[in-house]
């Protein structure tokens, strides 16, 4: 039988927020009970970890962070651990975001070295791949999606510790979307991959898409096979589009 998924939609603010946006985390909390097929996630910027995570306290919402380093203290200027992401309150951690592979140079080594940091500190860690648009158009999708999965995915992975999101580089703010049938393959692709490495568990590892999803287009990505989310940018900031994706799941 099929593993049972239970979507997520998360919202990766990226370096977008100050103390005054916890007006749209309250949206989000004030209509969460009324999503009731789908987790929901707030992943707000670093500074406003703690906050969030106290206000979203005993509410369905989940708050999360963007990055971790890989070690649990020491000198590094300016960097998060993942116990302290933790401490904050956070219950997961985005890693490998194609922003930090592209603009901080982070390899598939150090991806899962985050994804291990963000296990120890007891966070799930969401693990981000992705082809860029040259590797698309030279048909290497697929084959780059397997190098990231086997370089950033610790031994050890399971249902519960582990979110993979599909995100191609492309589509990332740009509006464009893969069709539904790329986003099919891609994630049939993972899907498979998962199940090979991580048997049971890895059917159970939830697959989130993301990738310039908006409510117009929430519901034709999301009914794609083993597509289990989003994993929202841009739309993330505004609570009623934001909620508009996760009405997918209505
Ligand atoms: O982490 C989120 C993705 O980078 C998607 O961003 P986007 O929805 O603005 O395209």
């Amino acid at each position: 039988m099929a593993a049972e998924r239970r979507p997520l939609v998360a919202g990766n603010w990226k370096m977008n927020g100050l103390k005054a946006s916890i007006g749209e985390l309250d949206a989000v909390i004030a209509a969460a009970s009324g999503v009731g097929r789908c987790d929901l996630m707030v992943c707000p910027p670093a500074t406003l970890v703690a906050a969030f995570a106290a206000r979203a306290a005993g509410t369905p919402v989940a708050i999360g962070g963007q990055d971790c380093h890989a070690e649990m203290s020491g000198a590094f200027t300016g960097d998060i651990a993942a116990e302290m992401l933790a401490d904050a309150g956070a219950t997961a951690v985005i890693v490998g975001h194609s922003e930090r592979r592209t603009y901080h140079e982070e390899s598939d080594a150090e991806v899962r070295a985050k994804a291990l940091a963000a296990w120890r500190a007891g966070l799930t860690a969401i693990v981000c791949i992705g082809e860029t648009k040259d590797e698309r158009v030279a048909g290497k999708t697929l084959e780059v999606l397997g190098v990231q999965l086997a370089g950033s995915l610790p031994d050890g992975s399971t249902a519960t510790n582990l979110v993979v999101a599909y995100e191609p580089v492309w589509a990332i703010g740009t509006g464009l979307t893969p069709t539904a049938a790329d986003v099919a393959e891609a994630h049939g692709f993972i899907r498979d991959r998962l199940m090979a490495r991580f048997g049971a568990e890895g059917e159970g590892v939830r697959v989130l898409y993301g990738g310039s999803v908006k409510p117009s287009n929430a519901a034709e990505l999301m009914a794609v096979a083993n597509v289990d989310g989003a994993l929202v940018g841009g739309a993330s900031l505004k609570a009623t589009d934001f909620l508009g994706i996760a009405g997918a799941y209505r």
